[in-house]
């Protein structure tokens, strides 16, 4: 089977009911306030008429001004989100970096939370166990690889996280530039760690503000402003093109 994404007219809209009220204390003061002039929210239409193909080889920066789309396209690839209308093909096995301390059970150790978390990727208990032992050294957190994560400050959290999700590789990388996992020694672990992913992955998606980084590691550049795709060519275009629309000058 070839790694492949096909994208065609894809549309994608996040529902209003993502912005109303969630207490009663906020819809209280809301009706105070706002009585007869409430404004109403219309679904955000986060991807409009989305169309590409990206084949194996392919290394794809994803630029774009904030809220342009680039994290919805990410998790529309990886499945996360539904799209609303049009045509997604997405072939091979996809591993992203999204949402790290989402999972994990916190009465659980850290060990047995490395098994919980590579069940959740798909993967078998027997294949966890055999990298086991290689994730408890990267994530270096000492005894406490043995204590529930509760116990746990942020930055172990993180870096337990960061060292499961990236203990496998996958076909498509898709990757959020955002990687906070602790401290500048461990920055420099985890720089080396996903470029070892990168070089690993058959595709590789990054979406980063990074333009150095994007052009030196990918070779075609995707340009995103209000949900649309304005470009889609060499990474140096892209970057011409990402400056012009939004009014830097080069
Ligand atoms: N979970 C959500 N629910 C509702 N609206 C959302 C959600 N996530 C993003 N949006 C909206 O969708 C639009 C695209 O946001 P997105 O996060 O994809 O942009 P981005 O290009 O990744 O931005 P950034 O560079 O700031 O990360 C924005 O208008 C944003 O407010």
């Amino acid at each position: 089977m070839t790694n492949q994404i096909h994208l065609k007219s894809v549309n994608l809209h996040y529902a209003s009911a993502a912005f109303k009220e969630r207490s009663l204390k906020s819809m209280i003061a809301s009706m105070a306030t706002l009585r007869g002039a409430r404004k109403k929210v219309v679904d955000i239409h986060a991807l409009k008429d989305v169309s590409l193909d990206i084949g194996p080889g392919e290394r794809v920066g994803l630029l774009g001004h904030n809220g342009a789309g680039k994290s919805t396209f990410l998790k529309m690839v990886a499945g996360l989100y539904p799209i609303s209308s049009g045509e997604r093909v997405v072939k091979g096995t996809v591993r992203s970096l999204f949402d790290l301390s989402l999972g994990f059970e916190p009465d659980a150790t850290g060990r047995e939370n490395i098994l919980y978390r590579g069940l959740l990727l798909g993967l078998s208990p027997k294949f966890m166990r055999s990298i086991e032992e290689e994730v408890v050294a990267f994530a270096g957190i000492g005894e406490f690889i043995d204590y529930p994560i509760k116990t746990y400050s942020a930055g172990m959290q993180v870096r337990l996280a960061f060292a499961i999700s990236t203990a496998v590789g996958g076909d498509i990388l898709l990757l959020d530039e955002v990687i906070g996992a602790g401290d500048a020694n461990f920055m420099g672990k985890a720089r080396e760690r996903i470029l070892d992913l990168v070089e690993r992955a058959e595709i590789l998606l990054l979406a980063s503000h990074d333009f150095v980084t994007l052009q030196s590691i990918c070779a075609r550049g995707i340009v995103f402003h209000r949900g649309q795709i304005i470009f889609d060519g060499d990474i140096r275009g892209a970057v011409s093109s990402y400056n012009r629309a939004n009014g830097i000058a080069v």
